[in-house]
């Protein structure tokens, strides 16, 4: 029978669990897929003896982590990280990505440029050949976010602030707004990144760009290994 697609992220995210070894301090991402990932690590502490340290990029992994017994830190009490494990939105060929689906990119990012090695866990419903086709995340500070998104609007990226449910902008740990770019394919990451960044308001965009060498894919023949040829 067929795996679901949370049975494709659990799949990989047990796999890439394997990376972590003892002593690592080790990034722990935010979502659904890093949900399996950090039960996975917190297995291999109880029953292996595992000692590492965790740093988590969301209150939500924080949680989860402590409450399985892994010794945490924050990113400001860790001189460095080992390793990251983290899900993503979209992956292209090249390894680029998206992240953000849950607000959290701007602290993943943080997390991610501080960390040695990075692999991302996803299922295979996740790797596409152009980015954009998941809306591309934004954290912006809500004092002239307007304006923001004015000058975004004007540039044709088609921006909509994110709401919640109840129809109230979402907000990110850090209080600031969401605005998801619907651009349906992104044909230059890096040109569009560097636009981005210069915006003043805007703190940080969800495009993980030459930071993953590896991703652990869940596919229906079991998790695949994907390695980048970058130098
Ligand atoms: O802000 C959220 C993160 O970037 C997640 O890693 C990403 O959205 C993937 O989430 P999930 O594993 O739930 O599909």
């Amino acid at each position: 029978m067929a795996m679901d697609q949370n049975e494709l992220k659990k799949t990989a995210a047990i796999k890439a669990a394997e990376f972590v070894e003892d002593g690592m301090i080790v990034g722990l991402g935010t979502g659904s897929t890093v949900t399996f990932l950090v039960e996975a690590i917190a297995k291999r502490v109880q029953e292996e003896g595992l000692h590492i340290t965790g740093v988590a990029t969301s209150k939500r992994t924080g949680k989860q982590a402590k409450s399985l017994g892994i010794p945490m830190k924050t990113i400001d009490e860790v001189p460095h990280v080992d390793l990251t494990i983290d899900g993503a939105d979209e992956v292209d060929k090249n390894f680029q990505g998206i992240k953000g689906g849950g607000a959290a990119h701007a602290f993943e990012k943080v997390v991610a440029t501080s960390s040695t090695k990075n692999i991302w866990i996803v299922d295979e419903t996740k790797l596409v050949d152009t980015l954009g086709k998941f809306p591309l995340p934004l954290e912006v500070i809500p004092y002239g976010s307007t304006k923001v998104f004015d000058r975004l609007q004007n540039e044709g990226l088609n921006p909509k602030f994110r709401l919640n449910d109840d129809g109230e902008r979402v907000k990110t740990h850090s209080d600031n707004y969401v605005i998801d770019l619907y651009m349906g394919h992104i044909d230059h990451p890096h040109l569009l990144a560097n636009w981005l960044i210069s915006q003043v308001g805007l703190l940080e965009h969800g495009l993980f760009l030459d930071i993953v060498n590896t991703v652990v894919v869940g596919t229906q023949d079991g998790p695949k290994i994907l390695e980048a040829k970058r130098a």
